[in-house]
């Protein structure tokens, strides 16, 4: 069957977009991993799913996969380029759409600068969330990795994520640590990894490690998460600037007791059609 998607990136983190409100397929995971190749495939770090909602309340179901099939719960980068995609493709005329996801409710506005809002929803630093296996609730956590000890913050946005603090992101050791931590036994769900180095209180530089898509040039949530855990240790004050290798994100998070805001950019590249096997 002929499948319609279109190619899409939040700072550099890039996604195939497929409407399933006026078409019907089903992916299967090996059908994921394929389109997802870079040189046998379309090449993405992440599917993204338009689906009608099932909540009558909310006006679309969002679903996410990563590069290597497995279905997860949020995607901030993603979030951005799912509202920009529903106004392209008419779905919706409405600037703030709510969308039911596997991590829970998000509210996205357009705004007429192009810029997306996202209300992300509240940090929440409880490990079983997660889940992260951990005695009690606390700031950092030391985690045994290949004969040292690290100190993690762990944060879920929906989705899991750990925050290593670095002296710099041009040298901390993604790559090595990366998978590492990614599939460490204390996360049996897997995690998100973000080296986060600490310009000023308002600025950071930050490297993510995504679970089932490896480095990528950005990640979303990554950002809230690293901020909240920054916040969290008096590292960092809402509003924090964060860089990430493909470009900039805003984060608000003013009261431990609100919800926290992700500002930022999505962009179309361009269309297109594949035949699924
Ligand atoms: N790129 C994303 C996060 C995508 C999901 C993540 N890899 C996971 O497994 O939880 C973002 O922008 O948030």
């Amino acid at each position: 069957m002929l499948l319609h998607f279109t190619k899409m990136h939040g700072l550099g983190n890039d996604f195939m977009v497929v409407d399933l409100v006026t078409q019907r397929a089903r992916l299967r995971d090996e059908q994921i991993r394929q389109l997802a190749d870079r040189r046998f495939g379309i090449g993405f770090d992440q599917l993204l799913v338009v689906e009608p909602p099932r909540d009558p309340e909310m006006d679309f179901r969002y679903r996410i996969f990563n590069a290597d099939g497995s279905e997860v719960e949020n995607c901030g980068n993603g979030a951005r380029c799912f509202a920009r995609f529903v106004r392209d493709q008419r779905l919706t005329h409405k600037h703030e759409i709510h969308v039911e996801t596997a991590g829970g409710p998000l509210v996205l506005n357009v705004q007429h600068d192009g810029m997306v809002r996202v209300d992300m929803g509240r940090p929440r630093f409880n490990p079983a969330t997660l889940p992260f296996e951990a005695p009690g609730d606390q700031p950092l956590h030391a985690v045994d990795v290949d004969g040292d000890t690290l100190e993690l913050g762990v944060v879920s946005m929906g989705n899991p994520h750990a925050v290593l603090q670095v002296e710099s992101v041009d040298s901390a050791p993604v790559e090595h640590l990366g998978p590492l931590l990614e599939s460490h036994p204390r996360f049996p769900k897997r995690v998100n990894v973000g080296f986060m180095q600490v310009v000023s209180p308002s600025e950071i530089r930050l490297r993510v490690y995504e679970r089932g898509s490896g480095e990528t040039l950005a990640c979303g949530t990554g950002a809230c998460a690293a901020v909240a855990s920054g916040i969290r240790q008096g590292l960092l004050k809402s509003p924090v600037n964060v860089h990430l290798p493909g470009g900039q994100l805003s984060i608000e998070w003013p009261d431990p007791e609100s919800s926290l805001v992700m500002v930022g950019p999505a962009t179309r590249v361009f269309d297109g059609r594949v035949t699924l096997n």
